[in-house]
């Protein structure tokens, strides 16, 4: 296992600057993920990480040494791609102790890492199978074996469930969470989809366009994000955004809509009188009659999910989502009506985006 260090690093191609500047400090044995839109530069970074990418500018640091200059065998990391690159000729087993067999390692000993990693993967059953013969989850539990046989210091993993359907990708989600728990290997995890991000990792760090928008505990990001960007990208449905304008006095702050709504907004925000303002309020926190605002409007939409529903409705010309429990009566052309508590809006300066 290895602490694993970003110090300003930067990447361009010819003229064309990509990554600019990330510096990123991640700790022996933690689980980190790099979320962000396609494009961001998500992959590029963990592409330099492992070496497969040169670095235009900076220093990547594992284990205390600068690696800027190592091939990627010598950086004794072991990537997780969302192509799982099998051998089609060859076993399970095979496939799982390849790496260990180019490095010389003695029959014995693969044999054995082979078979520990196979029982922590349920693959024990499959060891003589060809990846043809296997779904599409074992195959993904097979490159994860083929990385753990290694006992690199880190894994990286490239949007590793994208190729599974709905339920599988939760399914083979907590069995990464397992493993990662049991072996403990430092992990760097980079994908689009912020609910893996949530659930797997420690810290997550939001990039967007090369930058890194913000880093923290999941409940940090999600509690506290440090700008509209990170604000609409983490959570899910994703936070509703309103035009307002900051009003009220002294101890009272409200925002108030363009329809003359006025929410409370908790007094520590750091809001100016006539400020204009993103007023961000999450779906799960728009719930009927428990104090704070009230909230009110026409039902536009209504979709059951089971154990909760959410309900859209018209606030100051803009359809807000709002969940409420599934026995909650919701019906189309109704009016609805929810509170949200000042504690929970969020505000944001209208023109940086910046969280006030
Ligand atoms: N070889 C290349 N030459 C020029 N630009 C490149 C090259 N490879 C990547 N880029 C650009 O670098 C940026 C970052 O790409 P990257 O693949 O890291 O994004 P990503 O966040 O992983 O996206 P996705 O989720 O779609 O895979 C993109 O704008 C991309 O167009």
């Amino acid at each position: 296992m290895a602490s694993v260090e970003l110090r300003n690093v930067r990447k361009a191609y010819g003229s064309l600057e990509v990554i600019h500047g990330v510096s990123l400090s991640i700790e022996d044995g933690q689980f980190i993920a790099l979320v962000g839109p396609s494009g961001c530069g998500k992959s590029t970074l963990l592409r330099m990480i492992a070496g497969l990418e040169e670095i235009t500018a900076g220093d990547v640091v594992i284990d205390h040494a600068v690696v800027n200059d190592l091939t990627p065998r010598e950086r004794n990391i072991a990537m997780v791609f969302q192509s799982y690159a099998l051998y089609p000729h060859m076993t399970v087993a095979e496939n799982m102790g390849f790496n260990l067999r180019l490095s010389g390692a003695p029959k014995p000993v693969i044999a054995e890492r082979v078979n520990e990693a196979a029982r922590m993967l349920d693959l024990m059953p499959l060891l003589d199978r060809k990846p043809a013969q296997l779904s599409g989850g074992q195959r993904q539990r097979v490159a994860m074996g083929r990385a753990i046989v290694r006992n690199p210091a880190v894994f990286l993993f490239d949007e590793p469930l994208s190729n599974l359907d709905a339920k599988l990708r939760v399914q083979m989600r907590s069995e990464i969470k397992t493993l990662h728990q049991k072996v403990g290997t430092t992990s760097i995890y980079v994908t689009h989809d912020q609910i893996e991000a949530m659930t797997l990792a420690d810290r997550i760090v939001v990039l967007n366009q090369g930058r890194m928008e913000q880093e923290g505990t999941p409940m940090e990001l999600y509690k506290k994000p440090a700008n509209l960007f990170v604000a609409a990208f983490i959570g899910s449905p994703a936070m509703n955004i309103l035009d307002g304008t900051v009003d009220g006095e002294g101890g009272e702050p409200a925002a108030r809509l363009s329809d003359g709504t006025a929410i409370r907004i908790a007094a520590d925000r750091k809001v100016k009188r006539g400020q204009a303002i993103k007023v961000g309020l999450r779906p799960e926190h728009l719930s009927p009659g428990v104090g704070g605002t009230v909230l009110a409007g026409q039902t536009l939409l209504v979709e059951p999910t089971g154990a909760q529903t959410h309900v859209v409705f018209d606030l100051a010309g803009q359809p807000v989502v709002a969940i409420v429990d599934g026995e909650y009566p919701a019906r189309y052309g109704a009016r609805f009506e929810a509170n949200i508590p000042a504690e929970q809006v969020h505000v944001f300066d209208r023109e940086s985006g910046v969280a006030l």
